[in-house]
């Protein structure tokens, strides 16, 4: 008789009542189900045969209850077939090690006691990505946010983004400019259960040391020669949302100390106060320095890496994932000919070719910006190769260059010594937008701005 199901999953738990009720329900939805009550079998029993998923019990009674007996066993599954699909079973108040246990390679967890419908998709979705990662399309979309993706890095990313979006992770994202940090941080949040309150974001990379505290702890009247009234710092105003640390790798020593004192004790204390405020926010943090080579060489403090890493999502470059790109230049491609009133264009396979070739240092951001310039400047409804032209910044990546001084000439326009400046300073600073804004003294976003301005 045909049923048309497919599929074996494996039941690794000790508890013969669960092992019973998820064997009903999953022989609803695939064609094998083998459950298993000792993890000392697991290994020989994954000798003898392959299976498209595996649920794995994070507490086995016999050991030490501390749910770290799920991640060895996880570890050893992953270490015998390092692409297999795990979904942890976990108890409710583990879920925080379950969140870990991402990190090491799980495909999911579900939560005890489990929905049935809730557990199904679950399952579903991993068979799915087993089946599918090579081509499959992903797109997370919510009320201000859309993420698009179809390469297997994206789809990993959209899905992390999935699990721990409901949960109180802290979330360190770490990327290249413009690969998208801030657009996930703010999915992170509009899918939490703190959508509803303020989504911070603070560039840390434009705070001088001085600045640091008033801004993000604010202040009392009187507290310094300007300060008129009572002033509340970000932190206080993300209080019940999220607070979006952006560019945390950029920040001083000193001010490495005091944000490591506030997250430990979860309060602020105003300049000129002394009572403390106590603040609930969920942190993520983004940056796109080597953090972890900066942390070796003492240039970041390890113990602040780990209150902020609970969950870490690294965001690949654009050249990285070609598989991206061909959607990406569609999805601008609507909003820029909506936004300049013109029909939708198509790709000639030549631009396509072309843009594949490029290096694209400014990552999604630039191909945004390529995708509208080419809009405005496209002749007929197609975008043709020459309609892409790159910014400077593709060259500051290929070499260092020493650049001569600028002098500007007695006739130039001064729009054109500006743009002429800001792109000698990206230059010097090898396309780090941050490094060059502060040398500009400028935010990066009012970089970014005169760069749109400047078609830079
Ligand atoms: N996967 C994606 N799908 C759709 N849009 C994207 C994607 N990734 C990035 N973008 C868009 O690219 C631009 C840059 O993204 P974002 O500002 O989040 O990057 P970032 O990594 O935070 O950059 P920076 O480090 O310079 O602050 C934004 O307009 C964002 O909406």
């Amino acid at each position: 008789m045909a049923t048309g199901k497919t599929g074996s999953v494996l039941i690794v738990d000790d508890e013969s009542d669960v092992l019973f009720a998820l064997k009903m329900l999953l022989k609803t939805e695939v064609k094998e189900v083998v459950t298993e009550k000792n993890p000392d079998n697991l290994l020989s029993l994954l000798s003898k045969q392959k299976f498209d998923a595996i649920f794995l019990d994070m507490n086995f009674k016999s050991a030490l209850n501390t749910g770290n007996e799920g991640i060895f066993w996880l570890r050893q599954i992953l270490e015998k077939d390092k692409d297999a699909t795990v979904i942890l079973i976990t108890a409710y108040g583990d879920v925080e090690l379950a969140v870990k246990s991402l990190k090491q390679g799980a495909y999911d967890f579900i939560v005890k006691p489990w929905h049935n419908d809730k557990l199904l998709e679950t399952l579903h979705n991993a068979l799915q990505a087993k089946n599918g990662k090579k081509n499959g399309k992903a797109t997370i979309a919510t009320q201000h946010t859309t993420i698009l993706g179809q390469s297997e890095a994206l789809q990993e990313t959209l899905h992390k983004i999935e699990k721990i979006a409901p949960t109180e992770a802290n979330v360190l994202i770490l990327g290249e400019n413009g690969t998208g940090k801030e657009l996930v941080a703010r999915a992170l949040h509009e899918k939490s259960f703190r959508a509803n309150k303020p989504f911070i974001s603070v560039d840390m990379g434009a705070l001088t040391d001085s600045l640091f505290e008033s801004e993000l702890f604010g202040y009392k009247k009187g507290a310094f020669t300007d300060a008129r009234e009572d002033r509340p710092g970000r932190f206080e105003a993300a209080n019940g949302g999220t607070l979006f640390l952006d560019e945390i790798g950029n920040i001083s020593p000193a001010m490495q100390a005091k944000l490591l004192t506030v997250l430990q004790n979860r309060q602020v204390t105003p300049l000129g106060s002394n009572t403390p405020v106590p603040v609930d926010i969920r942190l993520i943090s983004a940056t796109n320095e080597p953090i972890y080579e900066l942390a070796a060489k003492n240039l970041f403090r390890k113990d602040l890496i780990y209150r902020i890493n609970t969950v870490e999502i690294t965001l690949p470059p654009l050249r990285q994932r070609h598989g991206d790109i061909e959607l990406l230049v569609k999805h601008f491609a609507e909003i820029y000919a909506q936004k300049n009133h013109k029909p939708v264009p198509e790709l000639a396979p030549t631009t396509l070719q072309k843009l594949n070739q490029h290096s694209w240092p400014g990552n999604v951001r630039e191909l945004q910006h390529a995708v509208e310039r080419a809009i405005i400047l496209a002749e007929g409804n197609v975008l043709q190769p020459q309609d892409f032209s790159f910014s400077p910044m593709e060259m500051a990546t290929i070499a260092a260059p020493t650049i001569p001084a600028f002098a500007a000439d007695a006739g130039m326009p001064l729009s054109e010594i500006e743009r002429e400046t800001i792109r000698r300073v990206i230059e010097k600073n090898k396309g780090n937008i941050s490094k060059a804004a502060k040398e500009l003294g400028l935010t990066r976003t009012a970089l970014y701005r005169r760069l749109n301005k400047y078609d830079i």
